[in-house]
């Protein structure tokens, strides 16, 4: 049976709400957990298919699928809170659950604000993600930084986060019939928007309009400017050391 892996904050709804609520037909087992324990998991062959971190992507072998986690422009769910003004971050407390934001973040202070910071599990400032990073946004801290929007004003391009990725073993037929099953499940979920933001709202405590206003800001279809974006994402990463190669991107058939 295949095995999908997802992650375990709202962010993925949009697209798997409908294979979770049985809307869809889908003949598998759906794994939920944070992104680097689905890194783990795909590397290791406890899962078949997954929402991996992009970074994870470039440091395994994988086939890439045409589903992704990115932002237009704020992702509001990526988010660096500070104790302090943001010219005075000496050091920042990461996150467990992060792979992609954790040297996002080291590009960013890198290159974008030539800011010398430690990184380690004390800091002025902490960088956090999903539903936790939502549940701090909306409590307005006086100093915070939008890691999608920071990309974006960098680089002009938007985030990816994260990536479907399959093992590379993986049968053609089996990726074909879970494609069809995830872009039913897209769909369902485009049609029935409201169903899902009720879902969302009860199982986060969050207001209906921030979650819609988080939803249209993300976006799950991976094309030639996500592809854009990786590529000079997975260059930075190259030369901070993060990876040691730039991976294929090219789409799998
Ligand atoms: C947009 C998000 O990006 C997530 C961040 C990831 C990472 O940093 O490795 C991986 C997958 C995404 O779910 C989010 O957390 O909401």
């Amino acid at each position: 049976m295949m095995r999908l892996g997802i992650v375990d904050y709202i962010n993925m709804l949009p697209v798997v709400y409908g294979l979770e609520k049985n809307k869809v037909k889908f003949d598998g087992k759906i794994i939920r957990d944070v992104p680097t324990n689905l890194n783990s998991s795909l590397s290791q062959g406890i899962i078949d298919v997954g929402f991996i971190s992009s970074i994870e992507y470039a440091r395994g072998d994988y086939n890439l699928l045409p589903y992704c986690i990115s932002s237009k422009k704020t992702v509001m769910s990526v988010v660096l809170v500070s104790k302090v003004p943001f010219e005075e971050i000496k050091s920042i407390q990461l996150s467990t659950e992060a792979a992609t934001s954790v040297i996002l973040l080291k590009i960013l202070m890198r290159y974008a604000y030539k800011q010398k910071v430690s990184y380690g599990k004390n800091g002025d400032a902490e960088l956090l993600i999903g539903d936790q990073a939502l549940k701090k946004l909306i409590k307005k801290p006086k100093h915070v930084l939008d890691l999608g929007k920071a990309w974006n004003t960098f680089s002009n391009k938007n985030m990816v986060f994260g990536v479907l990725a399959s093992r590379k073993n993986l049968p053609q037929k089996k990726i074909e019939t879970l494609l069809d099953s995830i872009h039913l499940s897209y769909q369902w979920g485009q049609d029935n928007l409201n169903e899902i933001i009720d879902y969302a709202a009860e199982k986060t405590n969050l207001d209906k309009k921030i979650i819609s206003q988080y939803f249209a800001g993300l976006s799950y279809s991976i094309g030639i400017k996500e592809i854009s974006s990786l590529k000079e994402f997975y260059t930075y990463s190259k030369k901070i050391n993060a990876i040691t190669e730039i991976p294929c991107l090219d789409i799998y058939k």
